[in-house]
């Protein structure tokens, strides 16, 4: 640390700090358990960046005699890095509780999507909403995410499907971004669905996302990532690779959801095009997972959207870190199969249901989805150089969160160097 440098924000008194830190990529294989956690820990922060980080003996001897304007007591408590939720579909407008009766009655989710409810539900309900309502329900949402800890999120849109209600999604999410302490990461998803109007005529829209949609969404500069549904019914492998392979010629991230209900080749899709991602993936070969691996591709799995479609399958994650893929957790937080803004119950279903271990989850849902975003080399992890993203979880261990589910254990969230949360569920922004 420069001598001289003033301290805005000294978290200190940590009982056990979750560092993460280690090399600079997505963590694979044994490396997901590699946490470097430190006892008696501490963390300073100065415009909003980590300048030390470390036992609080030695933070405190590395920071000598600069001013420290603001001290924050962690009182023993964990202090991990802020979490990142790597695929939301956080921008839409209604609901679906209807569907829960459906669903009680045995309708699958691709059942309800072919009779024109599902996805296509919330498509009229987003298109009808003004931009102001769709800010006002995303907001609400967001805050709850932060309340639970997460300081990054990225938001797809997806439920327009017109390039005027596309856009007014993805200018929400970029209100948000300016306007609220979590940072966002935009996504265009007009391959989300074919739309009502489009029905039996899925190529011509397809060339409408290609010729008008992502040309005009890029000169706006309104997403970082292209994200396609490749699945049966909805967008085949080929319709995916054109839409994919159109959006990485104008520069965008790539990210597939894959073989989430049928097993399609988009796991395979994903290696062959690389996608920096690909989601869902509970049918995925063992071939598409080797092709992921090879080109570098992180898994994202979601288990709360098995969960809450009572799927009795679930994403193979145990062979995923065998098969030495990097695997990231996300709420994949939409209308339908996910209505949960909760990552500490995704973390909970990753252990029960994926077989992941506490360490693991902790890898997947911070420093695996910082990478999952494009964001590994500002957040993730704890280290000098990063933005100063810090939770406090009423808990002095690690596998307490996942042990003790359906609650928040959230003490406090900072955010770039600021304290966001407090005392649990007070947002003080
Ligand atoms: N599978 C496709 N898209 C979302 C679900 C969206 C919805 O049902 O509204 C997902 O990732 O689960
Ligand atoms: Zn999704």
């Amino acid at each position: 640390m420069e001598t001289g440098t003033g301290i805005d924000l000294l978290v200190h008194n940590i009982g056990t700090l979750v560092t993460m830190a280690g090399k600079a990529a997505a963590r694979k294989g044994a490396e997901m358990s590699e946490l470097s956690m430190v006892s008696n820990g501490a963390v300073a922060i100065s415009e909003g960046k980590i300048v030390a980080v470390g036992p609080e003996d030695k933070v405190r001897a590395q920071l000598g005699n600069a001013a420290i304007a603001e001290q924050f007591d962690a009182g023993g408590r964990l202090v991990t890095p802020g979490l990142v939720d790597p695929h939301t579909h956080l921008v839409h407008g209604g609901s679906r509780e209807h569907e829960l009766a459906l669903k009680l009655k045995g309708s699958t989710y691709l059942e309800i999507l072919a009779q024109g409810g599902g996805i296509l539900c919330t498509v009229r309900a987003t298109r009808q909403a003004t931009e102001e309502e769709l800010y006002a329900k995303a907001r609400r949402s967001l805050d709850i995410m932060l309340l639970h800890g997460v300081t990054t999120v990225e938001a797809k849109s997806g439920y327009g499907l017109t390039l005027q209600d596309e856009l007014k999604q993805l200018r929400v999410t970029r209100s948000l971004n300016e306007s609220h302490p979590v940072d966002m990461v935009s996504t265009f998803m007009g391959a989300h669905m074919v739309p009502e109007e489009y029905k039996g005529r899925s190529d011509e829209f397809v060339e409408l996302l290609i010729r008008l949609m992502l040309p005009e969404v890029k000169r706006l500069n309104l997403a970082e990532f292209c994200d396609v549904f490749c699945e049966h019914g909805v967008f085949t492998v080929e319709q995916s690779e054109r839409i994919l392979v159109a959006a990485k010629a104008l520069g965008f991230g790539l990210k597939i959801h894959a073989d989430e209900i049928e097993p399609m080749g988009g796991a395979e899709l994903a290696g062959r095009i690389g996608c920096v991602s690909a989601e869902h993936l509970l049918a995925a070969s063992d071939e598409g997972l080797e092709a992921m691996e090879r080109a570098g591709v992180i898994a994202v799995c979601l288990p709360a959207t098995s969960f809450n479609l009572r799927l009795t399958r679930h994403a193979r994650a145990r062979k995923m870190i065998e098969f030495g893929l990097p695997v990231a957790l996300s709420t994949d937080y939409n209308p339908g199969s996910s209505p949960t803004e909760s990552i500490q119950l995704v973390m909970t279903l990753a252990c029960l249901n994926l077989g992941m271990t506490p360490e693991e989850v902790m890898t997947a849902v911070t420093i695996n989805a910082a990478y999952a975003i494009g964001r590994g080399d500002s957040i993730g992890s704890l280290e000098v150089g990063k933005l100063g993203d810090l939770v406090i979880f009423e808990a002095n261990n690690l596998a307490y969160l996942p042990y003790h589910f359906g609650i928040n254990h959230v003490n406090a969230v900072i955010k770039r160097g600021k304290v966001v949360v407090s005392e649990g569920s007070r947002l003080s922004q």
